[in-house]
């Protein structure tokens, strides 16, 4: 039965700057996104009821239901075009750790969004796009735009940045996931206890000179995540897999996002595949997978099945 595809990548912020908590209830947002290449393909075809079916990794955790953000991603489409028939099914092959700090959910919503614009034949100027993917989550407008981009005000606000050449990375998938709203908190708790007055982030601009260069040693000691202590707190654990990385011979190691997943930058494609061989013995992991990036935001591709 025909039907459109999109393929949408992973994401890991290579700088994170979190703000005070706001009165919405979000954070101010300093951060550098960058696409990777581990894939989400979501796939949407006409059907007689809405049905979600979802393969691949840890798919049994990601719910078959209208609040899967892909199906909310396929409702928003239909209502800016007026549809008032939204019978689809929606069919996502999963590559993106779930809950685990890489944006995998925000990319199957950009995806659904895709594909139900194609199958419905909608017209969606890129700017309604961006606008309609903000208000389904902060990190759903970064997984259309693909490539490497600072994020500002809760992380929707976008502006390309400059990178030149590939980084390429190690990815360990921790054993269970993280709540983004439960790190948010815990590094609002822990700022608390210490009684600091956070100041607004800063835009980190030695990164991004130092993404320009193409210099991956001159990258590596400037990656930064606000939230790393909040996920550490929550997963103490996380700090053996960190050692691991750096001593298994990555150039350096972050927690990806609201994590638990870490990301381990190296210094080629074969210093990556060898810190994964290590990685992948030491059994502190559910998954270890190698990635580069940057590269494209979500696409459409010939459709599956
Ligand atoms: C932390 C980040 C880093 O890129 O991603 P993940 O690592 O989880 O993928 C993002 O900020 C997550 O973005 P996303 O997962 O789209 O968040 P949303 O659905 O918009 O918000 C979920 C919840 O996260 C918290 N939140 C999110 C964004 C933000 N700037 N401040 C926040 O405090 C709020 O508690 C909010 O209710
Ligand atoms: N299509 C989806 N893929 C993954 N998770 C989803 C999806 N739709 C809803 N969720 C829910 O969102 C939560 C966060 O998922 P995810 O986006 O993978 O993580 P993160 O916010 O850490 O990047 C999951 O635990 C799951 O309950």
């Amino acid at each position: 039965m025909g039907g459109a595809t999109a393929r949408v990548p992973a994401k890991i912020n290579l700088h994170l700057g979190v703000g005070p908590l706001r009165e919405d209830g979000y954070h101010e947002l300093s951060t550098v996104f960058c696409a990777v290449s581990l894939y989400d393909d979501v796939t949407v075809r006409a059907a007689d009821e809405l049905a979600i079916t979802v393969t691949g990794e840890s798919s049994g955790e990601v719910p078959a239901d209208p609040t899967n953000l892909a199906a909310r991603g396929v409702l928003a489409v239909a209502e800016y075009a007026g549809r008032s028939e939204t019978n689809v099914a929606i069919e996502i092959a999963k590559q993106i750790p779930v809950a685990g700090g890489m944006a995998g959910g925000s990319a199957d919503a950009a995806g659904a969004m895709l594909a139900a614009a194609r199958l419905w034949r909608v017209d969606l100027e890129r700017e309604t796009l961006m606008d309609l993917a903000a208000g389904l989550g902060s990190d759903v407008p970064f997984a259309l735009l693909g490539g490497a981009a600072l994020g500002t005000n809760r992380g929707e606000k976008l502006l390309p940045v400059l990178q030149r050449g590939e980084l390429y990375w190690v990815m360990v998938v921790a054993k269970t996931g993280l709540s983004t709203p439960a790190v948010y908190h815990e590094l609002d708790r822990l700022r608390a206890g210490r009684g600091e007055t956070v100041p607004a982030p800063e835009r980190p601009d030695e990164l991004m000179v130092a993404l320009a260069s193409g210099d991956v040693h001159a990258v590596a000691p400037l990656l930064h995540n606000d939230l790393q202590p909040a996920a550490l707190s929550l997963q103490p654990l996380l700090r053996r897999t960190l050692r691991a990385g750096k001593e298994a011979g990555a150039l350096a190691g972050i927690v990806s996002g609201s994590g638990p997943t870490c990301a381990f930058l190296c210094a080629d494609a074969d210093a990556a595949i060898a810190v994964a061989a290590e990685l992948s013995g030491l059994g502190v992991a559910k998954a270890v997978r190698t990635a580069r990036g940057p590269v494209p935001g979500a696409r459409l591709i010939p459709a599956h099945g």
